[in-house]
């Protein structure tokens, strides 16, 4: 499968009581196909994790970088012929836009919040797109958007350079170590 340029941008990661939520936004990026994360904070307990998770199962050109100014990210992304697309229960229904963002096929810088949004992201993105219009999680909202831009075809993602790869059972577990 061939990666789109996708890029995660998690905004406001409070250090101590958001550190699962953004370890598992950065997870899901990378598991499902975005090329990186920009994370507004810092948390090096979180770039170990996700430094470990590729040595181990690959994905080395996955990058994340800690940002101190997320709306300089926006505005450079946009300048630079990018679109920016929010995620949030307030937006449209991802199934009215998804076509017309696939279409496009430009790099795609992707939104997710952690406690209130300020109102400048919904004015400066070129998408405010809904999971559905029900509050939930930012882990879940990008994975059902990663979902619908690949067509589902993320779930089989080979990272050439892993150094293990997992041989599915039906029941038990088995790992291969790669040469
Ligand atoms: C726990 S929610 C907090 C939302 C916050 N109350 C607000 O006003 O934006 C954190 C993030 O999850 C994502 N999210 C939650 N529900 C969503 C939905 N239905 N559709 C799209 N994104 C959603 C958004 O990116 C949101 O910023």
């Amino acid at each position: 499968m061939n990666l789109k340029d996708i890029y995660v941008l998690r905004l406001h990661h409070r250090l101590e009581r958001d550190k699962r939520v953004t370890t598992h936004v950065a997870l899901v990026a990378r598991a499902f196909g975005a090329k990186g994360i920009f994370i507004h904070g810092e948390d090096m307990n979180l770039l170990k994790t996700i430094e470990k998770v590729k040595a181990n199962w690959g994905g080395k050109y996955f990058s994340i970088e800690f940002v101190k100014n997320p709306k300089k990210v926006v505005r450079e992304w946009r300048s630079s012929g990018g679109i920016v697309v929010h995620l949030t229960m307030y937006g449209i229904p991802i199934d009215n836009i998804i076509e017309k963002i696939i279409e496009k096929n430009t790099k795609i810088l992707v939104i997710v919040g952690s406690e209130k949004v300020e109102g400048w992201y919904y004015y400066n993105s070129d998408y405010n797109i809904a999971i559905g219009n029900q509050p939930h999680s930012e882990v879940a909202a990008l994975a059902i958007f990663l979902d619908r831009i690949y067509k589902g075809g993320e779930l089989n993602i080979q990272f050439s350079d892993a150094k293990l790869s997992i041989i599915p059972q039906e029941r038990g577990k088995k790992v291969r170590k790669n040469e």
